[in-house]
């Protein structure tokens, strides 16, 4: 059922965020320089993106991802890296609930990585081991449209929130070793913009059998496509979508926006008392 959030604490969220926001800056080197920043931003996703609207189970709330039976989702293979890093923040600032802390570090990552300000609350309680979601909730990669309309509507998205959101394929890569995908990273996997929507226009993708016998689109320029994000090439609805974005990644950055809080959200009801934080960037500290 859905979930009420406990009244937001007297504490100092901006002060985790800069904490989070100085190690992503500090540890530069992870996977080929790309940084922590994505791998953040999809435990943030992927604890949020097993909400099901139709009996209002799943979603961020209860932190669930710590335990095992969720962290060893086949789907969520890599994420420990994220949760390695996000170790030592919680032994800082013990007070802040899982849920709370792998919300707060995809919505560090997006400002830091230069993306849209994205509204925070707080008050996501940690609920015990009992409450984990089913494996199998997240999306499938190497299907079509439907199965993305499909998804996206269980987890309460229309076709505009649905294309926003996996612009954040412009961030980061994909790795044999989690998800059978390769791909060399785009130009700049760690600045949030909207040339994912603008490759997927202007290259010329070929579809092949990587060498886990795995299909993946690639281009002449080495960067490769999922056939989830081509699905939203070949749909003439999610088309219009992506056509949008490309020309105006102002749009794209409102949208995202929206959608990114409202999926982090999704089964929680906030107190009104609960206002939604808009975080400082460290550039905008002057840290
Ligand atoms: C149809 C929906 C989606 C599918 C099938 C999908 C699938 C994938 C796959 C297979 C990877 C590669 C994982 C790896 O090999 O390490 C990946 C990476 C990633 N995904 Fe998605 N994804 C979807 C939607 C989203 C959404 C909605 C977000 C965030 C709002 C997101 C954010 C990311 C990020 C940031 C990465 C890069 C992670 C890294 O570099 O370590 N994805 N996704
Ligand atoms: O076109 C790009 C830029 C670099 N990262 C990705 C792209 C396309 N699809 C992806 C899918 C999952 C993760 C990263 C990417």
């Amino acid at each position: 059922g859905v979930h009420v959030a406990e009244k937001e604490a007297k504490r100092d969220y901006q002060e985790v965020y800069n904490a989070i926001a100085t190690k992503i800056r500090d540890e530069d080197e992870y996977d080929n320089y790309i940084g922590y920043g994505p791998v953040l931003v999809r435990l943030a996703w992927h604890s949020s993106g097993t909400f099901d609207r139709n009996d209002n189970s799943g979603g961020s709330f209860g932190g669930t991802y710590r335990f095992k039976k969720e962290m060893n989702d086949p789907s969520n293979k890599g994420l420990q890296n994220a949760f390695d890093f996000l170790r030592p923040i919680h032994e800082q600032f013990p007070w802040i609930s899982s849920g709370d802390l792998y919300t707060l570090g995809g919505v560090t990552a997006v400002q830091e990585m230069m993306g849209p300000k994205i509204p925070w609350r707080s008050g996501r309680v940690d609920q015990p081991e009992n409450t984990v979601p089913d494996n199998g909730r997240l999306p499938d990669a190497s299907q079509g449209a439907s199965y993305v309309r499909n998804l996206f509507d269980r987890l309460g998205f229309g076709d505009r929130e649905t294309v926003a959101l996996i612009g954040a394929h412009a961030l980061g890569k994909t790795h044999y070793e989690n998800s059978g995908y390769e791909g060399p990273w785009g130009p700049s996997p760690n600045v949030f913009t909207n040339d994912f929507f603008v490759n997927l226009l202007n290259a010329h993708w070929t579809l092949n059998t990587n060498k886990k016998g795995v299909k993946q689109w690639d281009n002449d320029q080495g960067h490769m496509m999922l056939p989830t994000d081509m699905a939203l090439v070949k749909d003439p609805k999610y088309r219009k979508l992506v056509e949008e974005y490309a020309k105006d990644q102002d749009v794209f950055f409102r949208d995202f926006s929206k959608a990114f809080a409202k999926l982090l959200e999704n089964n929680i009801k906030f107190p009104d008392q609960n206002k939604p934080h808009y975080f400082k960037t460290l550039d905008e500290q002057d840290l």
